[in-house]
């Protein structure tokens, strides 16, 4: 019988209704009770690491979950992490650079409505988690969340309230679980010896265009943060309208050796930064680079992966375009 570790952090899954509001307060040993017959599949073992609402996540507990899972990582076959889903994209991503190559199955799920309530999405979830767990040949960081499993790196909230609320952001659903029946849609390519990283360098900016905004906004951040994602707008591309000029700041951002990615507030199909002038020259002009077909989430999180290892520029480039995990195809 395999062995499956269930890792608990937290979220609505996790959650009861207190005096303000919903907050994370079931025991992970707990919610296992909701799972009839569980025992009779797998052997399941339970662990608290902790016990937060996801958006009181930080890149810090990146590196707790990664270090825990490093430390038992022989001991089981497969890993459940229960989370909330407000940052679950983000987490799935830093596991996806933090823990490269596994030969196991390490899934993140989490929940819309607590796991005691009548009417829940919790139990189906952890169902299907554990489900495509112990299912042949599965190996890698997935969200599962509705009935599909995603590609860490390709995960996205996209509903607030509603159970369907995760996408796979251009990349193909790795699968759809249907109770014992599961249809495998990206096969799973053998995997290396598993490798693992503990070092991530938090502090990047995540910069929203609209028009209006001051380009003298990036002094700020150039002076606080080594690297910056600029969501810019449609395939990509930076003002340089004399009002508001993005683009010349980035001649002291780079000269300063910040890195800046370019990227696009549109969710599907990516940057191609070399259609529209406004991109061709932002690229032309200035070593930054573009977050090609990559989600957000990825972008930001790789960038932190890469910047935990080097800051050189040209280093930076070649690992920010290597493909981890499916995160980048063009
Ligand atoms: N559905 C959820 O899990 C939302 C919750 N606020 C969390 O992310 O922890």
């Amino acid at each position: 019988m395999k062995k499956l570790l269930m890792i608990s952090t937290g979220g609505t899954i996790a959650s009861t209704l207190t005096e303000d509001g919903l907050a994370p307060g079931i025991k992970p040993e707990d919610m296992l009770n909701y799972l009839n017959g569980v025992e009779n599949i797998c052997k399941i073992e339970t662990h608290e690491l902790l016990n937060i609402d996801s958006t009181n996540i930080q890149p810090e507990h990146w590196i707790e979950i990664t270090g825990f899972i490093k430390r038992v990582y022989n001991d089981y076959d497969a890993f459940i992490i229960t989370h909330g889903t407000d940052t679950m994209a983000y987490t799935s991503a830093a596991l996806s650079y933090m823990i490269q190559n596994p030969d196991k199955p390490i899934i993140l799920t989490g929940s819309q409505k607590p796991i005691n309530m009548d009417t829940t999405d919790a139990r189906k979830n952890l169902k299907d988690s554990i489900a495509y767990a112990l299912s042949e040949d599965v190996a890698g960081i997935y969200v599962v969340f509705d009935g599909k499993a995603i590609i860490g790196t390709r995960a996205r909230k996209t509903k607030t309230k509603s159970f369907d609320a995760f996408e796979s952001i251009n990349y193909p659903i790795a699968a759809f679980i249907d109770g014992k029946r599961i249809a495998k849609y990206v096969r799973n390519e053998k995997k290396g010896p598993v490798e693992f990283y503990e070092n991530i360098y938090p502090n990047i900016f995540l910069l929203k265009l609209a028009p209006g905004m001051q380009p003298d906004v990036l002094d700020y951040i150039g002076d606080k943060y080594e690297g910056v994602v600029i969501e810019s707008y449609g395939v990509g591309g930076l003002p340089f309208e004399d009002r508001r000029n993005f683009q010349e700041k980035l001649e002291s951002l780079t000269a300063k050796g910040r890195i800046v990615v370019i990227a696009s507030q549109v969710m599907r199909e990516g940057s191609d930064m070399s259609i529209y002038e406004v991109g061709f020259k932002t690229m032309k002009n200035y070593n930054v680079l573009e977050s090609l077909d990559m989600t957000i989430e990825s972008a930001i999180v790789k960038l932190m992966w890469i910047m935990g290892q080097t800051k050189e520029f040209k280093e930076v480039k070649e690992l920010f375009y290597k493909k981890i995990n499916e995160d980048i195809i063009y």
